[in-house]
């Protein structure tokens, strides 16, 4: 099942520049191991926000419950959720 996630991320402004590189570093290679296996297809940034856009291809509702909230910045995230599904009129065969 895919599903297009917009997260927009609002670290607290007082907490220090080491403890959010730390974070940031362990989101990066948690959201890098996921786009490794297929889980995370497309992981686009919002032009001008701290936010992005993103297709997880996922089994189900739950899986993608299990993703989003394993995120290391989860706590500081505002996130949104589209179901997706093919549109009759796309020619691209990974498109489920
Ligand atoms: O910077 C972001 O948009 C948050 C994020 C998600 C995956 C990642 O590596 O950073």
């Amino acid at each position: 099942m895919l599903f297009q996630v917009e997260m927009t991320v609002k670290l607290p402004p007082d907490m220090p520049a080491e403890q959010a590189a730390k974070i940031k570093a362990t989101e990066k290679a948690y959201s890098q191991k996921l786009q490794d296996q297929g889980k995370w297809r497309h992981l686009w940034r919002v032009a001008g926000s701290y936010a992005n856009v993103s297709i997880f291809d996922v089994e189900d509702n739950a899986e993608l419950q299990k993703i989003v909230s394993g995120l290391p910045l989860f706590p500081y995230m505002e996130i949104s959720v589209k179901p997706l599904c093919r549109h009759p009129s796309s020619i691209r065969d990974d498109d489920r």
